[in-house]
């Protein structure tokens, strides 16, 4: 599990080990730390760290100390050494530090900034760290700018600045660094966007902050984690044991929303599927995966197909659009479904049974009209982009976006259950426990019908057994796996092809093998 803290906890803990341990061994510890990872750096993008040239970008706070006392160190292996000096002040020892080095520092002016940055093989960023708040102010912001036109590497001490280390918000001007060099624990803005993408591959320093760090207000599931809690498939595995999923969703308008929500349940490993909708879905789900047991809503009344083609009725006389069919473990709702009466009788029936129900989609609009609707006692998982979170909660979508981590745990308490709110990086939020932050995924991603495949492995894995919190959490590890593996592309996410929602699914088994292969090893 990586664990992820606001900088108020950060500040505490420092505090709290600070007391134990002579003034300056912190700062020591963080600039050793930020030199070592630099001087590899340089090592590669310059053969060495002899010759180069690194320009630190240094704020008033101790986040430019740490930057000048790296500066120094990596001064004392021959690499040129340029601080811009951006704040009213300068932190005196780590200044006095890299010039007794050999390094060189004058205040800010543009050009020659400008001039410096640019041809820099590495900028190191100590602008703000854990301090920083609102949008940069200038010359800060002006230099975040200069940063993105270096021909070398840009390194973020701490946290890029201009991310707000607490939440990832970015309110103007941001340094977007390849790596960060962050100190002690990783804060909340690293894993979280639009600041966890400013802020590149991520370095985790120890200054031993560990045994005073509370616990996180923001984690990230990793590959172990996602196979711990999975759901196994054993000797004594039955479909029923495995899970069955029930699906409403699709209307004769949207037939293929339900086609993936099936075939993200299905290559999931749910036990079993089964799928209710009008016929025209049906017949699409029945050719894509034979796997699924559909019912068809006619009219207030259902036939079942059961596999096979009869057509059951139902003869209680009841308007219970559910009555044929049969156990369900966890239901999935909304992709694709409509928002017309029957659509709401439906979501209605559904919400009403007394099992975990994920909904999605037309669901949520359902929901946000209705919200009567989620009254019930059973696990409710939401599972909402930027735009039907705005309809849920009334506050514009732009705002949603750009403070996900506040409106995601605002969801949860304000409608009363876990919500995962998808995007750049999906964060899953349920009442008492800390938000999860997804950190797989590629950019290829975002195209049409990928979170109607989310909501079928996440329905997959709740009717499974797992709690909303973790099936959520391990649908959206499993979805951003198998999403880059379609893609071809590499760890970083950056895959070099596009792909269409059903390759997610298709390749799901695969990236679920090659997860539990590198976590437990081939044969277990
Ligand atoms: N406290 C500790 O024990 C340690 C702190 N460390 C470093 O210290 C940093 C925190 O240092 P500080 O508390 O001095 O704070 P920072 O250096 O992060 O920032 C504070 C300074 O930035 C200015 N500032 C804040 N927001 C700004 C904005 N939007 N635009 C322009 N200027 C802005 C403030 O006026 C203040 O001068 C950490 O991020 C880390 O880099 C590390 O050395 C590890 C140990
Ligand atoms: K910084």
């Amino acid at each position: 599990m990586r664990t992820a803290y606001t900088s108020d906890q950060i500040r505490t803990a420092e505090r709290a080990l600070m007391a134990t341990l002579p003034e300056g061994t912190l700062m020591s510890r963080a600039a050793a730390g930020l030199a070592a990872v630099c001087a590899r750096l340089l090592t590669g993008v310059h053969g060495s760290v002899y010759g180069s040239r690194v320009v630190i970008l240094a704020g008033s706070g101790d986040n430019g100390g740490d930057a000048l006392y790296a500066g120094a160190r990596l001064a004392r292996r021959g690499a040129g050494v340029s601080a811009v000096l951006a704040g009213s002040r300068t932190h005196e020892g780590g200044l006095a530090a890299l010039l007794a080095a050999g390094g060189r520092a004058g205040a800010f002016a543009e050009d020659r900034a400008a001039d410096l940055v640019r041809e820099a093989d590495l900028v190191l960023d100590g602008l703000v760290g854990i301090g920083g708040s609102g949008a940069l102010r200038e010359p800060y912001g002006t230099l975040a700018g200069l940063a993105a036109d270096t021909r070398g590497l840009v390194v973020a001490v701490d946290v890029p600045s201009g991310v707000d280390a607490g939440t990832g918000e970015v309110a103007g001007a941001a340094v977007r660094a390849q790596v960060t060099v962050t100190f002690g624990a990783y804060k909340n803005g690293l894993l979280i966007d639009p600041g966890a993408e400013r802020a590149g591959a991520v370095e985790l320093v120890d200054i031993g902050l560990g045994p005073y760090l509370p616990g996180p207000d923001v984690e990230a599931l990793t590959g172990d984690d996602v196979v711990r809690l999975l759901p196994q498939a054993g000797v004594e595995s039955d479909k029923y044991r495995r899970g069955v999923v029930g699906i409403a969703a699709g209307s004769d308008r949207y037939t293929g929303a339900a086609v993936l929500s099936v075939g993200g349940a299905v290559r999931a490993g749910a036990g079993m599927v089964r799928f209710v909708s009008s016929a025209e879905p049906v017949r699409y789900v029945r050719a894509r995966w034979p796997e699924a047991v559909t019912t068809v809503l006619r009219d207030g009344a259902e036939s079942s197909d059961a596999s096979q083609a009869s057509q059951a009725q139902g003869s209680d006389g009841s308007d219970d659009p559910l009555r044929e069919v049969g156990r369900v473990q966890a239901w999935v709702l909304g992709p694709g479904l409509g928002t017309d009466a029957r659509a709401h009788a439906l979501a209605r029936a559904v919400l009403a049974e007394d099992v975990p129900v994920l909904v999605d989609a037309d669901g949520l609009s359902l929901v946000a009209g209705d919200r009567a609707l989620l009254r019930r006692t059973a696990p409710t998982l939401l599972t909402p982009h930027a735009g039907e979170l705005s309809r849920l909660l009334g506050v514009p979508r732009a705002e949603i976006e750009a403070g996900r981590l506040e409106h995601v745990r605002r969801a949860a308490a304000e409608l009363g259950a876990t919500v995962l709110l998808k995007g750049s990086t999906t964060v899953i939020a349920e009442n008492g426990h800390p938000v999860r932050a997804n950190t797989t995924g590629t950019p290829w991603l975002a195209t049409g019908g990928t979170g109607d495949v989310l909501s079928g492995i996440a329905g997959a894995l709740l009717a499974g057994g797992l709690s909303c919190y973790d099936a959520a959490a391990c649908a959206a590890y499993l979805h951003g796996l198998a999403g880059r593996d379609a893609a071809g592309g590499g760890p970083d996410g950056r895959g070099r092809a596009p792909i269409a929602a059903l390759d997610v699914a298709l390749a799901l088994p695969a990236a679920i093998r090659a997860l539990t292969w590198a976590s437990i090893g081939p044969g277990q």
